[in-house]
C-alpha cells in the first residue's frame, strides 16, 4: 500500500464519469432526483482489500501515516445572501479591508448577484461552520497540547463568531493521548456563552473489574467485583457537555482501525448512545468518516456512505456530518456521493468535513453548497495535519472557506480578523507557520501595510 502522498492509485480512484451531474447541479437548482438509493448505475464499485502479500506491513504504514492518533498498531484478527455580503466583510475591514477590498470587490452587489444565480445556483445566505480545530486538528499533533492552551483556543474560536466548536473527545487515552485531558478541557469551556461545544463520544460508558480501576476517579460500584466507570457519553455529560458526537465510518477497514469494531457493531454502539442522550434531551452529531476513499479498501461506494448515514439519521442524529478523511474527494466523486445520501436524509441535515490532502476542499466544499449543503465542517490554520510529515493533511482552513464564502456573499457571522488571531495564537504555540493560505496573504499584507 501506498503513503497517504498517494493513497489511491488513480485506477483505484472512483470514476470521473459524473461530470455530467455536476453540471446539472451548477445549472438548475440540485436537489436529489429521489429515486431511493439507486446509485448503481452511477459508481464503480469499491475494490476490496489490498491482497498485497505485505497487507499487515501495508496497513500498518497507511495508519501510521493517515491516522496518527493510532500510536499502537490493532490486532486485526479480532475482532440573496449576496446584499449581505458587506456585512460579513465589514467585521474584517480595520486590518484587512484593503485585501478584502481588492480581491473581493472588484464587482458591485448587484453584479455579483446576477453572476452568482447564473452560475451558482443553490448556495445558501447563511453557511454554519462547525470548527473542528480543538479535536480533529489537535488529536493529530505530535506533541500534546497543554490544556490551557487548548481552553484559550477555544475561547477565542467562540469570540470571532464560530457558532459550534468541536472541544474534546471523550476516547481512549491510549489511542488518542493528545486529548486524554477532556475532562479537565471540558469543565474549563463548559459555561462559556456564544457557541455550542460538542464533543465526541465514541461509546456509553465501560465496565471494568474492580481490579484495573484502582486508581481510576468516577467510578461507581455495581457489584463486588464491577465498577462502572464513567467514560465515553457518561463522562462527557458529567464534565458538562450539552451536545455530542458519534463518529461511523463507510470503510469497514476504517471501522475497525479506528474504533474497534465492524461497521455493525459500531451502529449497535451508537444507538445506545442516541437513546441515552435522547433521555437526556442532549443533541447528538453523527460522523461518516471515508466517504469517498479508504486507502486501504480504495474508491467507498455511494450506497454505503448513504446506508451509514441513513442510520445515523434514523437513530436520531439531528445532523451528519460526511468525512472525506483522506481528502482524495473531487467534484466529480462528491457529487455522487452526497446524491446518493441527499436520496435517504434531508440536505439541511448534512455537513461536509473534508481534509486537504489534494488540495480540493474548496471545490469540494463549494460543489456541496451547490448541492443546498449549508454546514461546513473547517480546522482554524488548517490544524490536524503536520506540514512536515509526508502527506498528511488537515481539514481545509476555517479562514480560507471564511474567505472563500465573503467573496460569494454567504454569510457566516465569523470575524475572520479574530479568527486568524485564534490561528497566531496557535501556530505560535505548535511553533508553525499557518496552514491556512488566506491567513498567510493577509497577514503578509498587513505586515506590507504597517511599514508604509
Ligand atoms: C473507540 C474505542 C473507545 C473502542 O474501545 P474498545 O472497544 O474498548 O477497545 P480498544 O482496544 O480500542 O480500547 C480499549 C481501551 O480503551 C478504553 N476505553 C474504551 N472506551 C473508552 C472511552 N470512551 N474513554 C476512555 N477510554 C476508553 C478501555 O477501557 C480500554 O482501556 P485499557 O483497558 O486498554 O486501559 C477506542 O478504540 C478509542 O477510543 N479509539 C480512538 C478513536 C478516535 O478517537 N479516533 C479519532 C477520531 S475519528 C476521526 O477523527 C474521524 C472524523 C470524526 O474526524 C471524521 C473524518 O475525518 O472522517
Amino acid at each position: 500500500m501506498s503513503s497517504l502522498e498517494e493513497p489511491l492509485g488513480l485506477d483505484k480512484l472512483p470514476s470521473m464519469s459524473t461530470i455530467d451531474r455536476i453540471q446539472r447541479f451548477s445549472s438548475n437548482a440540485c436537489r436529489p432526483s429521489g429515486d431511493g438509493m439507486g446509485m448503481g448505475s452511477c459508481w464503480i464499485e469499491g475494490s476490496s482489500c489490498s491482497t498485497s502479500n505485505s497487507y499487515d506491513e501495508d496497513y500498518d504504514e497507511y495508519t501510521r501515516e493517515a491516522f496518527p492518533w493510532r500510536r499502537h498498531t490493532r490486532d486485526m484478527s479480532h475482532g440573496d445572501s449576496f446584499s449581505r455580503r458587506t456585512v460579513s466583510l465589514g467585521r474584517n475591514h480595520k486590518m484587512f479591508g484593503s485585501a478584502c477590498d481588492i480581491y473581493n470587490s472588484n464587482c458591485n452587489d448587484k453584479d455579483i448577484r446576477d453572476i452568482t444565480n447564473k452560475f451558482l445556483k443553490g448556495i445558501p445566505r447563511f453557511v454554519k461552520i462547525v470548527e473542528v480545530g480543538p479535536r480533529d486538528g489537535l488529536q493529530n499533533e505530535k506533541n500534546t497540547v497543554p490544556t490551557g492552551v487548548k481552553v484559550e483556543l477555544i475561547r477565542r474560536l467562540v469570540s470571532s463568531g464560530l457558532p459550534v466548536v468541536e472541544a474534546t473527545s471523550f476516547v481512549s487515552p491510549k489511542w488518542v493521548p493528545q486529548l486524554a485531558d477532556a475532562r479537565d478541557v471540558m469543565e474549563a469551556v463548559r459555561d462559556l456563552e456564544g457557541a455550542r461545544l460538542p464533543v465526541l463520544t465514541p461509546n456509553l460508558k465501560v465496565i471494568l473489574q474492580r481490579s484495573i480501576l484502582f486508581q481510576q476517579c468516577h467510578a461507581s460500584v455495581i457489584s463486588s467485583n464491577l465498577w462502572v466507570y464513567l467514560q465515553g457519553f457518561e463522562a462527557a455529560i458529567a464534565a458538562g457537555a450539552k451536545e455530542v458526537a458519534i463518529f461511523a465510518s463507510a470503510s469497514e477497514a476504517f471501522s475497525k482501525s479506528n474504533i474497534n469494531c465492524s461497521i455493525e457493531d459500531s451502529l449497535v454502539r451508537y444507538r445506545a448512545v442516541a437513546h441515552a442522550a435522547k433521555v437526556l434531551s442532549i443533541p447528538v452529531r453523527g460522523y461518516v468518516s471515508c466517504v469517498v476513499g479508504c486507502p486501504v479498501e480504495g474508491a467507498i461506494p455511494p450506497s454505503k456512505v448513504a446506508y451509514v448515514a441513513k442510520e445515523l439519521h434514523d437513530m436520531g442524529c439531528f445532523e451528519i456530518s460526511l468525512g472525506d478523511t483522506i481528502g482524495v474527494g473531487t467534484p466529480g466523486t462528491v457529487v455522487p456521493m452526497l446524491e446518493a445520501v441527499m436520496a435517504v436524509v434531508p440536505v439541511e441535515k448534512l455537513a461536509v468535513h473534508l481534509h486537504d490532502t489534494y488540495g480540493q476542499s474548496l471545490p469540494n466544499i463549494l460543489i456541496s453548497l451547490q448541492m443546498g449543503i449549508s454546514t461546513v465542517d473547517c480546522s482554524v490554520a488548517g490544524l490536524g495535519g503536520c506540514p512536515y510529515a509526508k502527506g498528511a493533511s488537515g481539514n481545509v482552513a476555517t479562514e480560507d472557506v471564511v474567505y472563500m464564502l465573503s467573496g460569494l456573499g454567504v454569510e457566516t457571522n465569523v470575524d475572520l480578523r479574530k479568527l486568524m488571531l485564534a490561528g497566531d495564537f496557535i501556530n505560535k504555540h505548535l511553533g508553525r507557520p499557518s496552514g491556512s493560505k488566506t491567513a498567510i496573504a493577509l497577514n503578509r499584507i498587513a505586515a506590507d501595510a504597517s511599514k508604509i
